[in-house]
């Protein structure tokens, strides 16, 4: 499993061009393919702040897509996946530092593949913010 994700960080983060992708830079942690959780670690950028320099909302949603779409890509098995809906709860803000993306799989269905996931500061282990989303294989 862990070669799995390796393989779609090292897809999502290859290209030599300026993506949002490579620029968020997800850092597998770990993951447990019978439970289909997995952990993934963001450290955030001066680029991804706010004029409060705090993480802008929209960046902490952009590492919610990224860390739940890998792993509806991997427990998946094969292929890519695209994002058909994203809910982010924004419970403390995000200061400079590490965090921990915890990500559960709660459905794989036949169409749908369905996601959470919390978002801890890595020092505290404080929760930060929480999120949602659906996930469709990608088939073009
Ligand atoms: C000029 C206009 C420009 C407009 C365009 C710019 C848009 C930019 C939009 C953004 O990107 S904002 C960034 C994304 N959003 C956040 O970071 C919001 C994080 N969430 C919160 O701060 C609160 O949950 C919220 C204010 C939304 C709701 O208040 P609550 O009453 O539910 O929470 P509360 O005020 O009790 O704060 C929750 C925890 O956060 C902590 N906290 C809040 N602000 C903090 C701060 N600044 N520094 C450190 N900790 C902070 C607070 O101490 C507390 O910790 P504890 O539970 O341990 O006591």
């Amino acid at each position: 499993m862990e070669a799995r994700f390796q393989e779609i960080l090292n897809h999502i983060k290859q290209p030599k061009e300026i993506r949002l992708n490579n620029m968020l830079d997800p850092f597998f942690l770990g993951a447990d393919e019978e439970e289909m959780t997995a952990d993934i670690l963001f450290c955030t950028q001066e680029w991804e702040w706010n004029q409060r320099n705090e993480i802008h909302g929209g960046a902490i949603a952009s590492m919610f897509d990224t860390a739940m779409g890998v792993c509806a890509a991997a427990f998946q098995g094969q292929g890519s996946v695209s994002t058909a809906d994203l809910q982010v709860s924004f419970i403390r803000p995000f200061l400079s530092g590490a965090f921990i993306f915890s990500t559960q799989i709660t459905s794989m269905g036949k169409t749908l593949i369905r996601a959470t996931c919390v978002a801890r500061e890595k020092q505290s282990g404080k929760i930060v913010a929480t999120a949602s989303g659906t996930f469709v294989p990608f088939k073009k």
